[in-house]
C-alpha cells in the first residue's frame, strides 16, 4: 500500500491510499465505530434510468425526488420534464437541463434509430447528454469525471460508443467541447459503468417485488470504494425525505474498522451466489476478487458440478444449493462440510442482511451520538429503510426511519 494520502469524507476519518491490483482505495484514519457516517458525498451529475422511450414522469427531471410528494410542480416550457419545483427548474436550468441538454434530448427521444434500439443503450444516451451537458456547464466537474477510474473493457458491449457517438454528431454535436471524439465517448460510457451509483425506486412502488433503478449518479469521493463481497460500509440515500441535498449518499460502517483498514462497499447485493458475483466483477468491473468470503467459496462445489434433477414437470430444479446461501425466505444454507469453517461469514448474513421479502439490503447501526460512543443496537436497512433491534426481527412498516440529514 502506497500512501499518498489525501484525506477525504467527515472529518477526514477516511484518506486515499494506492493499493497494489486495487488501484486508489479508502482506508480508515483512525479507529473507526460500527455506524459511523465516514462520508457524504454529492453528485456530479445525474441521469434517468428510464429509457428515454419511455413515457414514465414520475419524478423530477432535477433532484429525481417522487413528484407524488411535490404540490408545486412545473413543466419545462420547451420539452415533457417535469420538475418538482420553480426552484428546481430554475436550477436545472443552468445545470442539468441546460438549453443543449433539453434540445438534445428531445432530438435523441424522436430519434427513430434510437427509439429501436434497446433500453439500455437509451440510458447510456441519457448518461452522454448528462456527461457531456457537463463539459458546457462545469468543466472543472467534467475533469472530475475524467479522472475516474474506467477503460472500455473486452467484454463491453463494442457498438454502443460509436453507435451513440455518430448520433450525438449527427443530431447535435455538443459545441466547444474539446477532444469530442468517439474515443471520448468510449471513454465516459467506461467511468459510468465503473462508477454510476443507482438510487432506487421507493420500496412501495415495487411491492412484493425488486425494487428497481430511478436514476444514476457520480459521486467523485465515493467512487474510490472498492468492493468486497462482505462489505464493512454501506450506502443510504434519501432522495424522497431530505428536504435538501436530496441526491447526496451518506457511507455508514456496518461495524467497527481498525485504523489501517480498507472500507469497502459490495457493488451489488451480499447474497448473490459466488458464480454470479465473479462473473459480474469480471465483466463489468474488470477484476477477479480475492476477498475473504470468495477465498472460502472458491473451495466450494462448483455450480457445474452440482447434480442436476430433473423433477415431474421436466424441470430443472437445483437439488443441492449450497452455493445458495439466501433462500427465498432468507435461510442460511450451509455447504456440505457443514462446518463454521465452510461459512465463516455466516455471522454476516445473521446480523446484518435485511430479512424483509425481496429486499436484500444491508443493516447498519444508527450513527452513534459521538464517536466515542458505542454502536447503536438500532440496525438501519440501507435498502428499505426498515429498522430493527440488532438482536430482534424486523419491526412493521410503521417503524421505517424517516430521516432527514
Ligand atoms: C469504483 S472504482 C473503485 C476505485 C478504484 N480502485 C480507483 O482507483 O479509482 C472500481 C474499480 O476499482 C477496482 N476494484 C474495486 N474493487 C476491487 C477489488 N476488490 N479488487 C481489485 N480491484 C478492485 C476495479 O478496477 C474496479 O473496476
Amino acid at each position: 500500500m502506497t500512501s499518498s494520502a489525501s484525506k477525504v469524507g467527515e472529518s477526514g476519518l477516511v484518506k486515499t491510499v494506492e493499493i497494489e491490483g486495487r488501484g486508489r482505495a479508502l482506508v480508515a484514519s483512525q479507529s473507526l465505530r460500527g455506524g459511523q457516517i465516514i462520508l457524504t458525498d454529492s453528485p456530479i451529475l445525474l441521469y434517468s434510468a428510464h429509457p428515454l422511450s419511455s413515457s414514465s414522469n414520475a419524478y423530477c427531471s432535477n433532484c429525481f425526488r417522487h413528484l407524488q410528494t411535490c404540490s408545486t410542480l412545473v413543466s419545462c416550457s420547451s420539452c415533457p420534464c417535469l420538475f418538482c419545483s420553480p426552484d428546481c427548474l430554475t436550477h436545472a436550468l443552468s445545470s442539468s437541463h441546460s438549453p443543449w441538454a433539453c434540445l438534445t434530448l428531445s432530438l435523441l427521444r424522436a430519434s427513430p434509430s434510437l427509439s429501436l434500439s434497446h433500453s439500455e443503450r437509451q440510458v447510456q444516451a441519457r448518461f452522454l447528454v448528462a456527461a457531456y451537458n457537463l463539459a458546457i456547464v462545469s468543466p472543472s466537474h467534467f475533469h472530475i469525471l475524467l479522472s475516474l477510474q474506467g477503460m472500455a473493457l473486452p467484454s463491453s458491449d463494442s457498438d454502443a460508443p460509436t453507435f451513440l457517438h455518430s448520433l450525438l454528431s449527427s443530431l447535435s454535436p455538443p459545441q466547444g467541447v474539446a477532444g469530442f471524439s468517439v474515443e471520448l465517448t468510449t471513454a465516459l460510457l467506461a467511468k459510468d459503468k465503473l462508477n454510476a451509483f443507482g438510487l432506487m425506486e421507493p420500496p412501495a412502488l415495487a411491492p412484493g417485488g425488486e425494487r428497481s433503478v430511478r436514476a444514476y449518479g457520480i459521486y467523485p469521493k465515493a467512487s474510490f470504494f472498492n468492493h468486497d463481497c462482505l462489505p464493512n460500509a454501506c450506502r443510504f440515500d434519501y432522495v424522497d425525505t431530505a428536504s435538501h441535498h436530496n441526491t447526496d449518499i451518506t457511507i455508514r460502517l456496518i461495524h467497527d474498522v481498525p485504523e489501517g483498514s480498507e472500507i469497502c462497499l459490495s457493488y451489488f447485493p451480499v447474497n448473490e451466489t459466488y458464480a454470479d458475483r465473479q462473473k459480474r466483477l469480471l465483466e463489468d468491473y474488470g477484476f477477479t476478487c480475492y476477498c475473504d468470503r470468495c477465498r472460502v467459496e472458491a473451495n466450494w462445489k462448483d455450480d457445474d458440478e452440482q447434480e442436476e434433477e430433473q423433477d415431474d414437470e421436466g424441470q430443472v430444479m437445483d437439488e443441492d444449493q449450497d452455493e445458495q446461501m439466501i433462500g427465498s425466505e432468507n435461510e442460511i444454507e450451509i455447504g456440505d462440510g457443514g462446518g463454521e469453517n465452510d461459512f465463516p461469514h455466516a455471522y454476516f448474513f445473521l446480523r446484518y442482511m435485511c430479512t424483509r421479502e425481496n429486499c436484500w439490503g444491508t443493516l447498519a447501526p444508527l450513527p452513534p451520538s459521538d464517536s466515542d460512543a458505542s454502536p447503536s443496537n438500532l440496525m438501519e436497512c440501507n435498502v428499505c429503510g426498515n429498522s430493527k433491534k440488532s438482536d430482534e426481527d424486523f419491526n412493521s412498516d410503521e417503524d421505517r426511519l424517516s430521516v432527514d440529514d
